[in-house]
Parts: structure tokens; sequence; C-alpha cells
């Protein structure tokens, strides 16, 4: 993603699909019920660190249809041909997160760092996530050692 446009999202109004539910699917998913938003999962299996009074789970396999009336869908199986098939059936007005092929997605999930009155978002565009945690992992032990700085997460 050549010329990003960043934002801070409200996505208590909006309805969320995450197809799968492993170990990626439980890192997205912690930070959207952070943000309460409606979050679905669509899964065969979930991942014990996906506190189930949390979401939606439908025990299956994904399908054409069941991400129709869905606002923002993150596409998060281990078969990237799954992903694949999810992003193609999204609509235009749909937002999709592919999590296995950042060239098929219409954003990208960040680094953060928040507390009550702040919100520090870190991203390398896509080039390295790695990096992005790295920064964001820096960053907080500086935060840490000013002394007008809470407790950062
Ligand atoms: C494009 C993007 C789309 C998106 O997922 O939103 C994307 C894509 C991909 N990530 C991959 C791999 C890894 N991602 C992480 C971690 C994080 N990835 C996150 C974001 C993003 N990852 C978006 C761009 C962010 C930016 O602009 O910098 C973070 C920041 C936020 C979050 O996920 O919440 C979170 C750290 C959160 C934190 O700790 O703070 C780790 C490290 C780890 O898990 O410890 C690895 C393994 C090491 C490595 O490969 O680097 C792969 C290859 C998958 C494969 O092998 O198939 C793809 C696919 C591709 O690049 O096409
Ligand atoms: N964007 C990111 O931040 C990162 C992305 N990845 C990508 O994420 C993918 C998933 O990785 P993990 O969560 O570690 O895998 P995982 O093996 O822990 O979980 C995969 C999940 O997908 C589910 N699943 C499989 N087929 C399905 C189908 N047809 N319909 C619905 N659910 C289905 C499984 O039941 C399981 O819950 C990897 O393939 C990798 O490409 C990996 C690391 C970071």
């Amino acid at each position: 993603m050549d010329n990003p446009y960043p934002v801070n999202l409200d996505l208590t109004k909006k309805t969320v699909a995450v197809i799968g539910g492993g170990k990626v699917a439980a890192r997205k998913i912690k930070t959207l019920v952070n943000a309460k938003a409606h979050v679905t999962v669509i899964s065969p299996a979930l991942d014990p660190k996906i506190d189930q009074t949390t979401i939606t789970w439908i025990r299956k396999a994904y399908a054409a249809g069941d991400i129709r009336d869905m606002d923002v869908i993150i596409a998060c199986t281990n078969n990237p041909a799954v992903n694949q098939q999810v992003t193609d059936d999204a609509s235009h007005f749909q937002w999709v997160n592919n999590t296995s092929d950042k060239t098929q997605s219409d954003f990208y999930n960040v680094a953060q760092i928040e507390t009550d009155q702040l919100l520090l978002t870190v991203s390398t565009k896509g080039h390295s996530p790695a990096t992005a945690k790295h920064i964001k992992k820096e960053l907080l032990t500086w935060l840490k050692s000013q002394k007008w700085f809470g407790e950062g997460r």
C-alpha cells in the first residue's frame, strides 16, 4: 500500500466477520473486541485464546454468502485459496483484510500502544510487520521512561 489513508475507526455499529479462528485470528479479534465491534467468527475450530463470550461463533467452514451482511471482513484461515475466495466474494463497498496476501487487502492492521488518552500506531505500509512490532516495543520502553506516561498496554 503505497498511499495509505490513516484513520481511527468507530466500529461500535459495524459488523465484522473473521473467517478462520486460529492464532492470527485471536490477535485480530482481541483488537476488534477492544474496539467494541460486533464480531462473528466463521471457522470449524476456535483457538483457546479467543474468548467465546465476546464473539458469535459460527462453527463451520466458510461458504459463499457468509459475509453478505458484513461491513468489515478479515480472511484469516491457514488456506490462502480460501482467503482469496473470501476476498473475491466481497462486494466493493465491503472492507477486506486478507491476512495472507497484502496485495488483496483494502486495509492493514497496525501495531498499537493505547492508554485512556493516547493511541500510537505503527505501520510499515505492509513492508515488515515484525519491524512494526519491534518499533512499538521500543516506543513503549521509551514512553515508560517518561514521567508523564501512565500504563500502556
Ligand atoms: C499487511 C498486513 C495486513 C494485516 O494483517 O493487517 C500484514 C500482513 C502479513 N503479516 C505477516 C506476518 C507476520 N505478521 C506479524 C505481526 C503483525 N502483523 C501486523 C500487521 C500486518 N500484517 C499488516 C501490515 C502492517 C504494517 O504495515 O507494518 C501487526 C502489526 C498488527 C496485527 O496483526 O494486529 C502484527 C504485530 C502486532 C503487535 O505485536 O503489536 C508477525 C510477527 C508475529 O506474529 O509476532 C508476522 C510473522 C513475521 C513476519 O513475516 O514478518 C504476513 C506473512 C504471512 C505468511 O507467512 O503467510 C503477512 C501477509 C503479507 O505480507 O502479504
Ligand atoms: N497478517 C498477519 O498478521 C499474519 C498473517 N499470517 C497468515 O495467517 C494465516 C493463518 O495463520 P494462523 O492463524 O497461525 O493459522 P492457524 O492454523 O492457527 O488457524 C487457521 C484457522 O483457520 C480455520 N480454517 C481452515 N480452513 C477454513 C475454512 N475453509 N473456513 C473457515 N475456517 C477455516 C482453522 O479451523 C483454524 O481455526 C496464515 O496462513 C498466514 O498466511 C500469519 C502471521 C501473521
